[in-house]
């Protein structure tokens, strides 16, 4: 057979430079999107043999997984579609593929909604929480707490440097919360007004610590000083294997023309510009992780993740 890589499906591609670009952005949706561009390779393949389609489906896994670093979702994804393609025939393999691929779009979607539920536990009548970045999985936890009639209140940090503020204000006044919009250096300045500090994740590791939007720390060691708590909604998928064993978590660098224009820059002379695209929180500093199972102190996620992965955390879109 040809060269696998040269064999990924044009929806591979697209979704990986999408994903690549942030047009598909934020961990849950980016591991939906990588889960469907599977299953097009599965469909869309004319592989011949079992043993091809596999490889194929190997190479287009590993396209998709070169794409963003720091979001675990992506890899967990890839690996849970991979997961048991053993069949000995084309038809045997796309059917597991496709049957996996599906599977697991369906399951994020229903671990959605359940975090949610037990995320608008937390929140009362007339709250406000304060939040950053734009998450899908803190918008389903006051969703479903404005479903159950609570009224809530939101400041929303714009969050430099792409904005992602600008979205979460929008989706949250359609849900009728009362909105306010700051800029990321004022949030320390509205603390004392919000009850909670509520982020997402892009990785959780074993420890507790929590990885997500560049910004996510700073705000969280405010929040302790101020005495108002940390939530952190995050799906299981966002559980990083890795770490179990004692990886760190690779944190994404992006590119300087997001924090400046090119041609402002020229007019600063000398000057380097760092664009780190998330930090880490330690445990610390986070009270509860909510995930779709219950809500965990972080210290105790690891058991969590023990019973989800075992010690196991092979990547099977990487030849052996
Ligand atoms: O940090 C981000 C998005 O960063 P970026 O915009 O760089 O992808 C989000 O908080 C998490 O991905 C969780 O999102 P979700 O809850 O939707 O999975």
């Amino acid at each position: 057979m040809d060269d696998p890589d040269s064999r990924v499906v044009s929806e591979v591609r697209r979704t990986a430079d999408a994903i690549g670009s942030m047009e598909v952005r934020g961990a849950a949706t980016i591991a939906d999107a990588a889960a469907a561009a599977l299953r097009a390779q599965a469909e869309q393949s004319d592989a011949t043999t079992a043993a091809d389609l596999r490889a194929e489906l190997r190479a287009a896994a590993r396209t998709l997984d070169d794409t963003r670093p720091t979001a675990v979702s992506l890899p967990n994804a890839l690996r849970y579609v991979l997961f048991d393609l053993d069949g000995e025939t084309v038809e045997a393999v796309r059917d597991a593929a496709v049957r996996r691929a599906t599977e697991f779009c369906e399951r994020l979607e229903h671990a959605q909604t359940d975090l949610g539920r037990v995320g608008a536990n937390r929140l009362r009548d007339g709250d406000t929480v304060m939040t950053h970045c734009h998450s899908t999985d803190v918008l389903a936890c006051v969703e479903a707490a404005v479903a159950q009639g609570k009224s809530l209140s939101a400041v929303v940090k714009e969050t430099r440097p792409r904005m992602q503020g600008h979205i979460t204000a929008r989706e949250l006044a359609a849900l009728g919360v009362d909105v306010t919009l700051v800029v990321d250096s004022a949030a320390r300045r509205y603390l004392n007004d919000v009850d909670h500090v509520l982020v997402g994740a892009d990785s959780i590791a074993a420890d507790g610590s929590v990885i997500n939007k560049i910004g996510t720390s700073g705000l969280a060691v405010n929040a302790r000083d101020r005495g108002t708590p940390v939530v952190c909604a995050a799906q299981t998928i966002k559980l990083h294997p890795g770490t179990l064993t004692g990886h760190t978590v690779d944190i994404e660098m992006r590119e300087e023309s997001e924090v400046i224009d090119p041609e402002t820059a020229a007019t600063l002379g000398d000057v380097r510009v760092a664009n780190p695209a998330f930090d880490v929180t330690p445990p610390r500093y986070v009270d509860a992780i909510v995930t779709e199972r219950g809500q965990y102190p972080p210290e105790s996620i690891v058991v969590l993740m023990r019973e989800l992965f075992g010690e196991a955390t092979a990547e099977p879109w990487v030849e052996k």
